[in-house]
């Protein structure tokens, strides 16, 4: 494959923005390559500048459930333009779309539309902190819920479990009420909580790890999670940003049955343009201003592009529940051809599946924590996904990541999937 045009481009683009990207993952840097730059995406595939094209397994990070340039989730966006983008008072479609996610999730009273993820977990946590008064928050090891300085947090040394800043500009003081914890142990948790759960605000967390490749978290984790904020009157927050209407239409906590006070969503819920939101319980959300003293805004929060895009987005996964059973059987075919694949040619390596979520682990044995992946073979993946890509499948450029699939991935495009997948690992 020739990347001349790509090549060119990002030389270009290195003179203007931080490593010619505008959010670091797309640099391709954890797997040693340039990027590819893309020129459209229809269906499943999407083809770069040199008219190279491949099968899509990074889907915009998740948003694109329903595929590339999906007609369907694009209809009646062209009238929407052109009556206008954005106004800075309220429309109706921002008050169906809130409707639509309370409707999709019995935890969820009320919902703030904002503009990404990011937004959306930073805001639920200052509001978690306004409703309970207290400063401290726990995350997890692993789990990945945007940039906002206070989330910007590793575990401390030792048996301490206060953060430390993982990036510099976060002043250590910003992250002193971040406790960070190993996924998947409650027993940690307990005992932080038996320590200061009179001073913890918030528990956030991924309810099936995505930031880590794909970490399921076990049921009895997060039913105990629910179970100890509920004991101790702090807020148990569910970051459903990857999670969120693609696991199910009713995300992870219909698929765990498991409810938490607040929820933080994104990416799906735009259909592909930028969007956040975060929901919870009509007490915690009265907290947010102008109903009460906790402050969040923006300007454009709610506007009518993103909410059109995003209620077709959620009507077609609420009309066609199918969806999600097509996804998962396509998901488990890729599971089992690419299991049969490492074991016929002796790999180490294994496939973890969640739902529609999989993820190739260059380790073996189980993964249940940051602990159990953080010593994959990275550079076994960087050659891994080299060699998917030479072949026409774009596959996520970090070990760390999940493969997203969408309802437009065919079964022969995951059969194709499977025969490249056998002969670039024969070759590694
Ligand atoms: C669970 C979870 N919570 C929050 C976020 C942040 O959302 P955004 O601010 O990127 O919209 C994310 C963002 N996901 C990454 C990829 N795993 C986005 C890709 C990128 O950073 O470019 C997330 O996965």
């Amino acid at each position: 494959m020739k990347h001349n045009k790509s090549s060119e481009i990002f030389n270009e683009a290195k003179k203007y923005i931080p490593g010619g990207v505008n959010s670091p993952v797309r640099a391709f840097r954890s797997v040693g390559l340039d990027p590819i730059f893309i020129e459209r995406g229809e269906g499943a595939k999407i083809y770069d500048v040199d008219g190279n094209e491949y099968i899509d397994y990074i889907c915009s990070w998740g948003p694109l459930i329903l595929g590339h340039s999906n007609e369907k989730v694009l209809e009646g966006i062209d009238e929407v333009l052109r009556r206008g983008t954005s106004y800075g008072v309220p429309t109706e479609i921002e008050v169906k779309m809130a409707k639509l996610i309370v409707e999709a999730y019995p935890s969820i009273d009320m919902v703030r539309m904002v503009n990404s993820g990011t937004e959306a977990t930073m805001s639920a946590l200052r509001v978690a902190r306004g409703y309970t008064g207290r400063n401290k928050i726990l995350k997890f090891e692993g789990c990945y819920h945007g940039h906002s300085d206070s989330l910007l947090v590793k575990s401390g040394s030792g048996t301490l479990t206060f953060g430390v800043p993982t990036s510099p500009g976060v002043p250590a003081d910003t992250v002193k009420d971040t406790l960070v914890s190993r996924y998947n142990d409650l027993d940690a948790v307990k005992k932080i909580f038996e320590e200061q759960g009179e001073e913890i605000a918030a528990i956030i967390v991924e309810p099936v790890g995505g930031n880590m490749g794909v970490v399921p978290g076990k049921k009895a984790f997060l039913q105990g999670l629910r179970d100890i904020c509920d004991e101790y009157g702090a807020v148990l927050i569910f970051d459903e940003v990857i999670t969120g209407f693609r696991l199910a239409y009713g995300g992870a906590q219909e698929v765990y049955g498991v409810e938490a006070h607040m929820t933080c969503f994104g990416k799906i819920i735009g259909g592909g343009l930028p969007v956040g939101a975060y929901g919870g319980k009509k007490e915690i959300m009265d907290m947010v201003s102008p109903v009460g003293p906790v402050y969040q805004a923006g300007t454009l929060s709610g506007n009518p592009l993103a909410m059109h895009m995003g209620y077709n987005n959620l009507r077609i996964l609420k009309d066609n529940p199918q969806i999600y059973e097509g996804i998962e059987a396509k998901a488990k075919r890729l599971e089992d051809g690419f299991r049969k694949n490492i074991h016929e040619l002796n790999i180490s390596a294994e496939v973890v599946r969640f739902k529609g979520m999989v993820c190739v682990f260059f380790a073996e044995g189980e993964f249940h924590s940051y602990d159990d992946v953080k010593n994959c073979d990275t550079d076994m993946y960087s050659r891994y996904f080299k060699g998917m890509l030479e072949r026409g499948v774009l596959l996520p450029p970090a070990q760390f990541e999940g493969m997203f699939l969408s309802s437009e991935h065919t079964i022969e495009h995951i059969e194709e999937t499977i025969k490249i997948q056998y002969d670039v690992l024969r070759e590694l």
